[in-house]
């Protein structure tokens, strides 16, 4: 479904990403580790066309969509969670979920704005607010909602739980368990790496911009020695 080849990033002169690899399988979910700065926010927007990598390519579905605008990579059918949850502050709930719905790459509607309420019972009281007016965790369950409207066939989530309450953390764990066994492939960046490994088929550590340790993420929990040096405090 997507393979990254030789990817490097800079951010001026500054070299950021040098040379990533990864595939991620139809129906697969990969987590992506790393501590901070090591790079996870810069590949997954040099995958997504919000920065464009010097060198290496980005295949989606056979396209090659390297250097590509975001908006048409994110109509070949990704949805992204971004950090910071880029809600739309002048738009309420309702608007900022409306807006996106649309069915997918494949004309699938699995995922309608009914669905997204039933999932996050939350927002229900809530569609008369301002983006910007409800809490972290609310406007956590709107940056998802949101792309799940889109009826993606690969979610990105980047620091999805980051900053909010445990309830609200496990609630939204519990989705990317349901996102994942409804078939949709993800990538899923979170600092709790022993929940990511719980919630994805494989994972990938970054360390200053290479992939320091790759593999089926059951075996890689196993290996808590090479998980505490790569990523431990
Ligand atoms: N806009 C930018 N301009 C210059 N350097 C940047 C910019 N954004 C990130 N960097 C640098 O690129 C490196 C990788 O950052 P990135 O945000 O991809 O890391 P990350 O692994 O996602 O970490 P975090 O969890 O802190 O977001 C860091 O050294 C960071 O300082």
């Amino acid at each position: 479904m997507l393979k990254v080849e030789g990817l490097h990033t800079y951010y001026g002169e500054s070299h950021v990403l040098h040379g990533i690899d990864l595939q991620l399988p139809e129906s697969c979910a990969l987590g992506l580790l790393g501590r901070n700065g090591m790079g996870k926010t810069t590949l997954i927007k040099s995958m997504l066309g919000l920065l464009k990598p010097r060198r290496g390519s980005v295949l989606f579905e056979g396209y090659p969509i390297t250097r590509w605008s975001p908006y048409l990579i994110a109509r070949l059918g990704i949805g992204y969670v971004p950090e910071g949850r880029g809600i739309f502050a002048n738009l309420s709930v309702r608007e900022n979920l409306v807006m996106c719905e649309r069915a997918g790459a494949d004309g699938k509607r699995e995922w309608t704005y009914d669905r997204v309420l039933e999932t996050f019972p939350r927002l229900k009281e809530r569609l008369d607010h301002g983006g910007q007016q409800v809490s972290g965790g609310e406007q956590q369950m709107v940056a998802i909602g949101r792309a799940l409207l889109t009826n993606p066939r690969l979610m990105v989530l980047d620091e999805a739980t980051e900053g909010l309450a445990p309830r609200i953390v496990e609630h939204i764990w519990r989705v990317v368990a349901q996102i994942r066994a409804s078939g949709i492939s993800t990538i899923v960046v979170d600092r709790n790496y022993r929940t990511v490994l719980r919630h994805t088929d494989r994972a990938l550590v970054l360390e200053k911009g290479r992939v320091a340790l790759a593999g089926e993420s059951a075996a890689l929990a196993r290996d808590e020695g090479a998980l505490q040096a790569l990523l431990g405090v």
